[in-house]
Order: C-alpha cells, then structure tokens, then sequence
C-alpha cells in the first residue's frame, strides 16, 4: 500500500503567525512507518519527498507515485534509502543490494521500480535529478566521518557523511546521520541555516517515551517541534535546524537544492538567537 501526503511550501512570515498544532502540520511527519506501507511526504521544498517503507518480512515494491506524473517514480529523480531496522536487501535494475542497520543506498535517475524486502525499515528521500548516476551501496566505514562538538558544550558527536561529494556522485542530494556521544544531547548548535538548500531530519533510535526538542525558524524568530522517535522535521530553507534530546538519539540530515557543498552554512550564534 502506498500513500503519499503533499505539503506546500510555507513563506517565513506565515510560519511565525503560526500555532502548535498548525506548525506541526506543515513541518512533522509523523506516522512514516507502517507494517506494510510505503508512507511518502511529497514537499514543495525543492521537491523533496521523505518518507518510510516497512515491508515487514514480505516484499514493497517503490514503483508509479501520481503525483510526479511519471511513468516510475524514479524516471526523473534520485533516491536516498537509508536502513534503519533489521537486515533486508532493495532490488533495482537487476542488481540486489543487501542492506543491513545503518547502510546507505543511492539510486540514481532512471533506475526504474524498486523492491524494498525483509526486516529493513528504509526511510527513503527523493529529489529531482538531471542525469543518470550510478547506484552506490555505502557502509558506515565507507562514510566520511567528521567529529565535532564537545563534552562541555553538551554537544560531542560524530557526523557520518555518506551521499556526498567526497563519498560519491550524486545530483541534488546530501545526506548522511549524525550520531552523539553518551551525555551529549545538543545536536546542530551553533545552529545554521542554508537558503540554498532544504532539509530534513528523521529522529530515531530513541526510546519510546523520549522526546527531542526540535527548533525551527527564522534565527530571531524561533520555533519549536516536540519530536518522537522516527518522526522528522521538515525544515524549509529559511529555517534553523537543531535540537536536544531528552534521551539517546541518532537523526540522519538530508537536503536537496542548488548546491551539494555540505560547508556552505551561514551559521548562527547562541546569541543571536531569540
Ligand atoms: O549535528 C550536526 O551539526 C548535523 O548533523 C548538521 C546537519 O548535517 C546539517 O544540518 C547539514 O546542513
Ligand atoms: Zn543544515
């Protein structure tokens, strides 16, 4: 069973007049993954699509999504699965790619249907795509690893970059998970932002009654998102991104846009935050 939910596209001076409820409806997903289902989130933010596929032990099959108006869905875009459950394996293009915890894999434009099979959990992210690329199947040491933060500053983690320029070719999409260490709880702060990207944040590993603190918004005018394990934050290209966790975390980053150059941040310091 496939659905597909749209989201339009909210300009910055909408979003402050929003309320809890209505910021929750135009920037959580929540609900992604289903016994079963492909659950798909199609945003009007440089038309990413996010979403979850639990095939459950049998077999999903990623194929025609109506609102591309395509004949496959990967006919003009890229696709990013990231396995965040048990061992499975994807099939594309005649080849199968055995996708245990953590593995990433990169479908390039055209690769046509995709089976998604076994106990994998797969979140999948999609974007528009000029040219055909490779299928890459990237481990954790096969990503690049970038160590930042600190003990003190609450916010010590590591930052593994798996579609990316340095890791491999891709058109429009980065992405990758940032894990924390033990007592670190503060992801993303100094906060940025990137008008020439978008971006989303799929929380998980957490234990069921955690919660994140998400923040979003412009720099001087803040919001915030209470999240749950495996619900992501949508985040438009005017807003920050970053949160704390209450408990353990892991959230994978992912962005589509003008750029694919992971450095270019316009950062934002504590205080010059409101
Ligand atoms: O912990 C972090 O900091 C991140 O993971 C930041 C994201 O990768 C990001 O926002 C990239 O633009
Ligand atoms: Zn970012």
């Amino acid at each position: 069973m496939l659905t597909v939910e749209t989201r339009h596209a909210i300009h910055q001076d909408h979003a402050k007049t929003m309320d809890t409820d209505a910021l929750r409806k135009n920037f959580l997903a929540t609900d992604l993954f289903r016994d079963g289902e492909i659950r798909l989130v199609y945003t009007h933010y440089d038309r990413f699509v996010l979403g979850g596929a639990v095939p459950a032990g049998g077999e999903l099959v990623l194929d025609k999504v109506a609102e591309t108006r395509t004949a496959t869905f990967l006919e003009r875009r890229e696709l990013g699965i990231v396995n965040i459950g048990a061992t499975g394996e994807v099939r594309a293009n005649g080849e199968t790619y055995p996708m245990d915890h953590g593995d990433v894999l990169y479908l390039g434009q055209g690769s046509g249907p995709v089976t998604l099979a076994g106990n994998g959990r797969y979140y999948l992210v999609s974007a528009p795509a000029h040219r055909p690329l490779p299928a890459k199947l990237i481990r954790l040491s096969d990503s690049r690893q970038m160590k930042t933060g600190a003990i003190e500053t609450s916010n010590k983690r590591t930052i593994n970059q798996f579609i990316h320029p340095l890791v491999m070719e891709s058109c429009q999409l980065v992405l990758g998970y940032t894990t924390l260490e033990d007592g670190s709880v503060w992801n993303t702060m100094p906060a940025h932002i990137h008008d020439r990207r978008m971006e989303a944040y799929l929380y998980f590993n957490m234990a069921p009654e955690s919660r994140v603190l998400h923040l979003m918004g412009e720099p001087k005018e803040t919001r915030h998102l209470i999240i749950a394990n495996e619900e992501a934050a949508i985040s438009p290209p005017w807003s920050i991104h970053a949160g704390a966790g209450i408990g353990g975390y892991t959230f994978i980053w992912a962005m589509a846009g003008d750029n694919v150059d992971y450095t270019d941040m316009d950062f934002v310091q504590p205080a010059d935050l409101k």
